[in-house]
């Protein structure tokens, strides 16, 4: 299905908060996926196994693009990017990234290069912003069902291996087909600001100190 004419809404889910069935928890361990996201798309996808949606009993979550927070485990790198292209995927609109830190963090921390340097370095792992796809990625026509999820941040490091929880508040849209990759990346960055505004709200930017989120016993992680 090709996606619909016309403007998108800018935020979505009301603002009394997530509305059943969110809010929904996943989880798993940072696995491969096609190679596409950083290097076709300039978006990086971290990919967990399906089974993930498993977790909490809810294997019929339909496919598509969802909003939310995830939490990372202290990752080992497994790479890293070149000096200076720290904030090569950060690609929310400023605006609408320092509002969504001034919801998380309180006033005081809405420096993006600062919040950008020190959180992922914390030895309890770290929670931010993303947005998420499930679906076959109709657009290259997968015949496997994926997990995929964009941080919104830029990471100096890969992080395969680590271990994500993923609090979902909300959904963006149905996946769709795409007359080309240009018009796949554009709706994703759509996608990236619709989540930073629809999280900056105060009911959705509480889900962030969710406990839960930095909660790694008895799963699987690699150690710093
Ligand atoms: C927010 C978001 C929305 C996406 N929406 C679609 C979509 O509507 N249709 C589609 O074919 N793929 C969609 N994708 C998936 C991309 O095609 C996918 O990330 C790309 O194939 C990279 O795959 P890889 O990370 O496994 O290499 C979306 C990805 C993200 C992060
Ligand atoms: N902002 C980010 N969001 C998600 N993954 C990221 C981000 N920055 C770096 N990465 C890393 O990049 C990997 C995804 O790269 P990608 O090119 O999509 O490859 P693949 O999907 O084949 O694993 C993630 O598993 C993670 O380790």
């Amino acid at each position: 299905m090709p996606p619909p004419d016309g403007p998108r809404p800018t935020v979505v889910g009301p603002d009394s908060g997530p509305e059943s069935p969110f809010p929904l928890r996943l989880d798993g361990k940072v696995i491969k996926g096609f190679g596409r996201g950083s290097s076709e798309l300039g978006i990086p996808t971290a990919n967990i196994p399906i089974s993930g949606l498993s977790v909490g009993g809810h294997t019929s979550i339909e496919s598509g693009v969802y909003y939310g927070f995830a939490g990372l485990s202290p990752s080992r790198a497994t790479h890293q990017h070149p000096p200076g292209s720290t904030s090569k995927y950060h690609l929310m609109a400023h605006h609408i990234f320092s509002a969504l830190l001034t919801a998380m963090f309180g006033p005081g921390d809405t420096d993006p290069e600062h919040h950008e340097k020190n959180t992922f370095t914390s030895e309890k792992g770290a929670v931010y912003p993303m947005v998420m796809s499930i679906g076959w990625n109709p657009f290259y026509k997968n015949t496997v069902r994926s997990v995929e999820v964009h941080i919104m941040h830029g990471f100096e490091e890969e992080f395969y291996d680590s271990h994500m929880n993923l609090v979902v508040l909300g959904f963006i849209r149905p996946e769709y087909d795409y007359v080309s990759k240009e018009s796949l990346i554009e709706d994703i960055k759509t996608d990236i600001d619709v989540a930073g505004r629809s999280l900056a709200r105060k009911e959705y930017a509480k889900y962030s100190k969710e406990k839960g989120l930095l909660d790694f016993s008895g799963k699987s992680e690699v150690a710093s």
